[in-house]
């Protein structure tokens, strides 16, 4: 049988900084572990631009459409902030979201015990924090028509379209409630079902989908209200299930309370394939950081940690996941710290290979 399939999409910025390391750590899981990947590489964003005019060759879509699993670091820099929309780095990403159909992502946010101290919340608000956000992640604002800068009487006006369909947000929320039931069976749904029709249709089907599971304990909160409790009191929640904008901008907001950005994984995930794997993307959480790219100051553990849930959600390789989470939580117990993570008295950085590396060494130390 042939090995498992990854697609490495580096991207931009630290993108191809932080996914060097993660190549480290693939390679380590073949050399020891003896689970070997066919590994194959390409461009996304500003760099496929660079190359083809668009930041998503046609070839790099159908080669995602036909691996296990892709891997992503990120996309987009200032180089690019004044290209036409259509043909801007982020649109890459988003077409491969969007064509994989990869309708719910997955964010955790969890809190390692040796970074409790480096938060910006108190240290006994996010010790011990585990959540999960389920972001709806194909529709909603981000994709809805119309959509456009136009011309209105003597101005002009910008427009984006907030729309979901029952069955949009019906897939999302059972993927959250499957979730929910594996964890602590608590689902906390976010909108604004106080101003937005789509919200209100959003609180009507997740709660229609609710009935299927009355183990889990539903409520739904207004986001607004959800972005102040998360840094009231974040360990109130399990799992978080909201739309792609509200996502979006939570997810960033429990970033912090586990101690950077530099720190969340996440996973895409869509329907089964064929051979029984779900259609996936696994990125870090963070973008791409033009102000400490070229460095050497990125922290990689987002990414890897991405890997992580790459062994978990598409090899069914749930102990390696394990291991290789051990294994950072190991390396910050040390003390190792990226520049992202300093704070504390006499610690100096580590650089993004050096992370790598004692990571490598901490998977050895696990053997
Ligand atoms: N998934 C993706 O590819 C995403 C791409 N972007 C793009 O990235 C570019 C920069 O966007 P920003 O708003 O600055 O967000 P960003 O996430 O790239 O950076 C925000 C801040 O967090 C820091 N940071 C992020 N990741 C880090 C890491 N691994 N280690 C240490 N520090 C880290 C950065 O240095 C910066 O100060 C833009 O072009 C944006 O569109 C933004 C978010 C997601
Ligand atoms: C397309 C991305 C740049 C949007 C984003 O910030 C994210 O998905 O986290
Ligand atoms: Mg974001």
């Amino acid at each position: 049988m042939s090995n498992p399939s990854i697609l490495i999409l580096p991207g931009d910025g630290i993108g191809p900084e932080v996914m060097a390391e993660v190549r480290k750590i693939i390679t380590w899981f073949g050399d020891k572990r003896d689970l070997a990947f066919d590994v194959s590489e390409d461009l996304v964003g500003g760099a496929a631009y660079d190359v083809h005019g668009k930041p998503l060759a046609d070839e790099t879509m159908d080669k995602a459409q036909n691996v296990d699993a892709v891997l992503l670091g990120a996309v987009g820099g200032p180089k690019y902030d004044d290209l036409d929309f259509s043909v801007k780095p982020e649109r890459g990403l988003l077409r491969l979201r969007k064509e994989m159909d990869l309708y719910s992502n997955l964010r955790p946010a969890q809190c390692f015990d040796a970074l409790a101290d480096f938060s910006s919340l108190k240290k006994d608000i996010v010790a011990g924090l585990d959540i999960m956000i389920v972001r709806e992640l194909t529709s909603g604002v981000y994709f809805g028509e119309p959509r456009g800068i136009f011309e209105e009487g003597n101005e002009r006006v910008g427009i984006n379209t907030q729309r979901y369909t029952e069955s949009e947000i019906e897939r999302a929320a059972r993927s959250a409630f499957e979730l929910a039931m594996r964890r602590n069976k608590k689902l906390c749904s976010m909108e604004k079902a106080n101003v937005m029709e789509s919200g209100i249709l959003w609180r009507e089907v997740v709660t229609r989908v609710a009935a299927d599971y009355p183990e889990v304990e539903l409520s739904h909160m207004y986001a607004d209200n959800g972005a102040m409790q998360l840094v009231r009191a974040p360990k109130q929640f399990d799992v978080i299930l909201t739309d792609n904008l509200f996502g979006d901008i939570l997810s960033d907001c429990a970033a912090m309370l586990t101690g950077s950005l530099g720190m969340l994984p996440s996973a895409s995930l869509g329907a089964p394939m064929a051979n029984g794997r779900p259609k996936a993307l696994y990125e870090p959480v963070h973008g791409s950081a033009p102000d400490i790219a070229g460095q050497g100051k990125a922290n990689p553990i987002a990414c890897i940690l991405s890997f992580a849930m790459a062994l978990r959600y598409s090899f069914d390789q749930g102990a390696e996941a394990d291991r290789l989470e051990a294994a950072v939580e190991k390396v910050l117990a040390d003390g190792h710290r990226t520049a992202d993570l300093l704070g504390e008295e006499g610690v100096s950085p580590i650089s993004t290979s050096e992370m790598g590396d004692v990571i490598v060494a901490a998977l050895d130390a696990s053997l």
